[in-house]
């Protein structure tokens, strides 16, 4: 039987007593805990099929997390051993995994509901547990039957999670009699978390009616006071303010403000039923500012189950520390990517079909999640560089990686696409094998064929959202931004990190601007994301930039400095060692 190989975490990576409640904000916690629980995903094959389970063992002298200061990277070594031995975890070494309880419905179709909420958390790769609120006969056609679970024994489930696995998050779904509110309102407050995340569940989509209209003074009264989200279709939310009718974006906006004055700390007014609409539009109110988060409209009739499934996302989100904006957005990315992954499945006879939830795992699942510390040496290639120098692209980024480079992006402007897309697979296999991420320039279509982590795009390619949509919310995308303007679309559109400058004068791009440090460091100072500097550095001037001193300049792109020399392995050496003394 394969068992896994993590070495044991340093004090600093860990907090000393990982059994205690609450959410570390330590990054290195996080990430170790996501990459602890994506071993379980990868190694117990998926929690999905309850056999064969393999046991993962996260004692010392089991375990191999290889930690190497900028870039972190997990090498999972599967063993073919028939002798398991059994865990004896200490508990300085246990690793608490982000977990959401949901409380909610099952659905038989398994679309929407409790079984949505498993799927969702499992693809966005956090523990799930459950608290079962009613059991409904339900399909593609609709919704058959519908048994309550008795009060008293929904109040035994959420003793049993509560009390015992400490979630991070609840999140609610149906919630079909005043009592059971009551019930869970008084069990969050014996046992709080860290975030309550309700999904007004009122109507199926198909018509049938979940929880009536009496529960909705409780709901009001109750519940939302006590939420750090709340999360209404249109027709929820219209219920949940007396039945007004919300046609335009204006009056989602309306209802976001109206339902926020209820009591709960942020609304979205989900608008994938908003009439006459191009786009999937929803309405995120926080008592202050309105953000729109927009998408396109997938065209297909497997929608049953989106709303729980953006619910389930957020929380997932919120368990792995993230916050609420930020929750909010990647759960929007990921929806319109599972929509857009199932828009052509056909399961059941009836008019709406479900979402595949998995479409993560159909990819490749060894695939680690952006590091903001990736950016800190990013080798950027040049082939009239590498032609003159006479090497070719993988000897160049073989040498980047073993010099240094944190972070690869394939720029290659004047390769046929064969050529590239051969080039960016043979680099792939080398970025995989030292856990460093490859990004390929501009060609969106390259990047998808090689499976290379993701792309960078420049103001006048295509845009981010866009570039989004099509790369799923897993990939990595930089833009490049030489305004704080920029710099906010950038975000808006689901970029991971911008790339700013040319801070310096370069000859590797034609007519670009030059915006010195004080554009750079204005740009840093407006961006909600990690950005990189790029543009003439080298050992020369890597100082001065990374001596602005702001927190989110995580890293310098280099060209010249790097491949248009003789030796790059020992110009990224070089340049390595000057960097970790201008960060120090
Ligand atoms: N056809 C679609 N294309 C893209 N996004 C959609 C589509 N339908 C719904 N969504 C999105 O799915 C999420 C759930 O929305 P909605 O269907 O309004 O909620 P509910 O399932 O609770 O009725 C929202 O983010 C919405 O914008
Ligand atoms: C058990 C249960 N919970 C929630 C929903 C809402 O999902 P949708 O609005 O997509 O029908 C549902 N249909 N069934
Ligand atoms: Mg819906």
């Amino acid at each position: 039987m394969p068992k896994i190989k993590i070495r044991k975490m340093k004090s600093h990576e860990i907090r000393p007593n990982t059994r205690t409640r609450g959410l570390s904000t330590s990054k290195s916690f996080f990430r170790l805990s996501r990459m602890a629980y994506f071993c379980t995903q990868v190694l117990s094959t998926s929690f999905f099929t309850p056999k064969p389970q393999i046991p993962v063992l996260l004692n010392p002298g089991v375990a191999c997390i290889k930690s190497f200061h900028q870039y972190r990277f997990l090498h999972i070594k599967a063993m073919q051993d028939d002798k398991v031995s059994t865990p004896t975890p200490s508990d300085e070494c246990m690793v608490r995994v982000p977990h959401v309880l949901t409380v909610a419905g099952s659905d038989s179709g398994a679309g929407a509901g409790i079984q949505a909420d498993l799927k969702a958390c499992a693809a966005r790769g956090v523990y799930c547990s459950t608290v079962i609120t009613a059991v409904t006969a339900q399909n593609t056609v609709g919704v058959q039957g519908v048994n309550i679970v008795p009060e008293d024994f929904v109040a035994e489930q959420l003793r049993s999670v509560l009390s015992d696995m400490h979630p991070d998050v609840v999140k609610t779904g149906m919630l079909p009699s005043i009592g059971i509110v009551k019930t869970l309102c008084q069990s969050l407050k014996e046992f709080p978390v860290q975030a309550l995340v309700v999904d007004p569940v009122m109507v199926s989509t198909s018509g049938h009616t979940l929880a009536g209209p009496s529960i909705l003074d409780s709901f009001r009264e109750e519940l939302l006071p006590m939420a750090d989200i709340v999360t209404p279709n249109l027709k929820e939310a219209s219920a949940l303010l007396g039945g007004v009718p919300l046609e335009t974006i204006a009056d989602m906006r309306y209802a976001a403000k109206a339902i926020h004055d209820i009591g709960p700390r942020n609304v979205l007014v989900k608008g994938g039923d908003l009439p006459a609409s191009v786009d999937a539009v929803d309405v995120f109110y926080d008592g202050k500012d309105f953000y729109e988060f927009r998408s396109s409209r997938i065209m297909t009739p497997n929608t049953h189950g989106t709303g729980c499934t953006l619910a389930s996302s957020v929380a997932a989100e919120l368990a792995k520390g993230s916050q609420m904006l930020s929750a909010v957005k990647v759960a929007k990315h990921y929806i319109e990517a599972a929509l857009s992954y199932s828009k052509n499945i056909a399961i059941g006879g009836g008019r709406q079909g479900p979402v595949d939830h998995l479409l993560k795992l159909k990819s490749n699942v060894q695939r680690r999640s952006f590091d903001p510390c990736d950016l800190f040496l990013y080798a950027v290639t040049d082939s009239r560089m590498n032609k003159r120098w006479g090497r070719s692209i993988v000897d160049a980024v073989k040498a980047a990686i073993e010099g240094g480079a944190t972070i690869i992006q394939l720029r290659e402007k004047e390769v046929e696409t064969s050529d590239f897309l051969e080039a960016a697979k043979a680099c792939l296999k080398i970025c995989r094998v030292h856990g460093v991420p490859l990004l390929i320039n501009d060609r969106i279509d390259v990047a998808l064929a090689s499976d290379a982590d993701g792309v960078h795009i420049g103001q006048s390619d295509m845009p981010a959202h866009v570039a989004r949509a099509l790369l799923g919310p897993d990939k990595i995308i930089g833009v490049s931004c030489k305004t704080p303007e920029h710099a906010l679309q950038a975000w808006i559109d689901g970029a991971d990190y911008i790339g700013s400058g040319g801070v310096y004068p370069t000859n590797t791009k034609e007519n670009n601007k030059t915006i010195g440090l004080d554009g750079l460091k204005t740009v840093c100072l407006s961006s909600k994301l990690p950005v990189v500097a790029i543009g003439g550095i080298g050992i020369s001037n890597v100082q001065a930039v990374m001596g602005l001193g702001v927190p989110n300049l995580k890293g310098v792109a280099v060209v010249s400095a790097l491949f248009d020399r003789e030796c790059v392995l020992t110009e990224t050496r070089k340049l390595l060692e000057v960097l970790k003394e201008s960060t120090k």
